[in-house]
């Protein structure tokens, strides 16, 4: 499938400009492993995956769910690979001449071997990873914010920010390699601050392994990814993998849910706990939470006794829960708490997070990328307080290939709170669109929201804001900030906010 993609070209290379060298000799002195005939070897890179390989690279050869990594050796040496990391069922597949570093489980030693490589070049700045269901990016871009933008690089599903530079996004949290070579990056750049967006996978594929964040966030615990987590303890198991003693040193906890609180009690590393619901027994509470429509202000109290009063102007009351967290992070990870209420108050939006647009058009139109049934409970409760006579008009699809249980759970989740659905496609891939669209519509009809369904997402757009009063909000649900749609026969450019205004501009 072609891959399309219309953000702005980067400035910087992903990898730092100053050329890092490593033998496999030491190398396997930090794994503790047997060093190989040819210890001597040097490299400068490391690439997982033969798309990413550059000259001097160590090629990771990891065994995956579809093939063995090791067999791609020749293909990467060919690339520029000077040596292999693998076990010894890869080292069977690797050429005979080509230098290899043999452990017990290469995908757990690519953030060591990584880390070692680039000098362990996190360690030089504040590093904060979040985790949770629903708001790890809007959090990254509050610890960012709050500790000051141009200073300051988040890694997540929008992609990689270094202070004023962006690279796309191509995993949430990206494969540990390319991780380090970005922290590596942010030393250069002199960043004091990363915030990165742990994902599920990322934890159990060992993309954050080789350092430990300065503080690990646990934001909350929804329904997702159930195609790789068999069960909801299996998933929540992977997201408070985050907070143990190899992960981070401190752990914040947003206990206002459930699986919160469950995860307070039993992780690994010091926990303090955050309530934007004010409870007592939590360490860091907002108290005097007043939610406006198009923002909130709110007093943050420390373990401590401290009271600093922030603003935000982000629309939704789950960006307190995400402000708390953020500054709980910070603070116990030695920043002063009343220096970050700045930062946090001038943040005027995160792309595709409850982001609204004014294109002329006389009633409220916003662009969200909740995709999951919580993110659209929560935007829709959000975007009704914003809209106390008007009608809440969504545009909503569901994506193909993964996790179809969740998509009547979106339908039913979406019905709560809007007036119309417009029932379209989003990312459906190969799968049966008008399959996915009656999955949405089956959970939906539980209630008496208004339903249409237009296969084509424009032509769904185009309805949703014909059929849109002035006091009534359009909100379009799913691909926030993503640049592309997939259909069957491949990916087209696409942007939300982009057909948006075509279709306002038509009226
Ligand atoms: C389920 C999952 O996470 N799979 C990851 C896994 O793939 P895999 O085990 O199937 O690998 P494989 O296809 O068997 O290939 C084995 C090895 O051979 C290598 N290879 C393969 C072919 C080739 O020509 N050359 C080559 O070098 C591959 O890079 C890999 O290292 O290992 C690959 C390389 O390490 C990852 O790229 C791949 O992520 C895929 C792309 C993916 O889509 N992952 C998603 C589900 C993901 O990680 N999502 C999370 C959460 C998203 C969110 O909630 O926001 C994320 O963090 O993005
Ligand atoms: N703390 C929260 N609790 C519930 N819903 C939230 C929270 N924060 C954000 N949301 C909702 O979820 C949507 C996604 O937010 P955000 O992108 O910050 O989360 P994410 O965890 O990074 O999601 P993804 O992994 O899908 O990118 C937002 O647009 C908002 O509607």
């Amino acid at each position: 499938m072609p891959s399309v993609s219309n953000y702005p070209a980067p400035r910087l290379d992903s990898r730092p400009a100053e050329t890092f060298r490593a033998t496999l000799g030491d190398l396997a002195t930090r794994l503790d492993v047997a060093a190989p005939d040819r210890a001597d070897v040097a490299f400068t890179g490391v690439a997982l995956g033969t798309d990413h390989v550059r000259t001097g690279d160590l090629f990771l050869g990891i065994r995956g769910a579809n093939s063995h990594g090791a067999r791609f050796a020749a293909k990467a040496v060919e690339a520029g690979a000077t040596a292999v990391l693998t076990d010894a069922e890869g080292a069977s597949l690797v050429p005979s001449e080509v230098p290899t570093v043999v452990v017990e489980d290469p995908r757990l030693a690519a953030g060591p071997a990584s880390a070692f490589l680039y000098r362990d070049p996190v360690a030089s700045m504040t590093s904060i990873g979040i985790t949770g269901t629903q708001g790890k990016t809007t959090t990254a871009f509050y610890v960012a914010a709050a500790a000051g933008m141009q200073q300051s690089g988040t890694i997540g599903s929008i992609g990689t920010t270094v202070g004023d530079d962006f690279f796309p996004p191509v995993l949430t949290t990206p494969e540990a390699p390319e991780l380090q070579a970005l922290f590596a990056v942010m030393r250069e750049q002199k960043l004091g601050t990363v915030a990165v967006e742990a994902s599920s996978h990322a934890l159990t594929l060992g993309r954050v392994d080789g350092f430990a964040f300065d503080a690990g966030v646990f934001l909350n615990l929804g329904h997702d990814h159930r195609d790789y987590h068999p069960t909801q303890a299996d998933y929540f198991a992977a997201k408070a993998l985050l907070l143990t003693p190899e992960h981070a040193k401190v752990g914040i906890v947003d206990i206002d849910s459930h699986w919160g609180r469950v995860l307070a009690a039993q992780a690994t590393v010091p926990v303090r706990t955050t309530s934007a619901s004010g409870s007592e027994s939590a360490d860091w509470r907002a108290e005097d939470v007043e939610l406006r429509a198009h923002g909130s202000s709110f007093t943050v109290r420390s373990p401590d006794g401290e009271r600093v009063r922030f603003t935000t102007q982000l629309t939704g009351a789950f960006n307190v829960n995400n402000i708390l967290a953020a500054v709980a992070a910070l603070t116990e990870s030695g920043r002063d708490l009343a220096d970050l209420a700045p930062g946090i108050a001038a943040l005027p939006s995160v792309e595709g997070r409850l982001q609204r647009f004014d294109f002329g058009q006389p009633f409220a139109a916003i662009v969200d990328s909740a995709h999951k049934p919580e993110a659209i409970n929560a935007a829709l409760r959000a975007i009704r307080t914003t809209t106390p006579e008007g009608r809440l008009i969504a545009v909503l699809g569901a994506n193909g290939h993964r996790d179809a249980a969740k998509r009547r759970m979106m339908g039913r989740f979406a019905a709560m709170f809007a007036d119309v659905l417009v029932i379209t496609d989003d990312n459906p891939y190969d799968d049966d669109p008008a399959e996915i669209r009656a999955s949405l519509i089956a959970g939906a009809r539980s209630s008496t929201v208004e339903i249409t369904e237009i296969a084509d997402r424009r032509e769904a757009m185009a309805a949703a804001v014909r059929m849109a009063r002035p006091e009534d909000t359009v909100v379009i649900l799913g691909k926030g900030h993503e640049r592309y749609h997939a259909l069957a026969g491949g990916e087209i450019a696409w942007y939300d906010p982009d057909v948006l205004r075509e279709v306002i501009e038509a009226l």
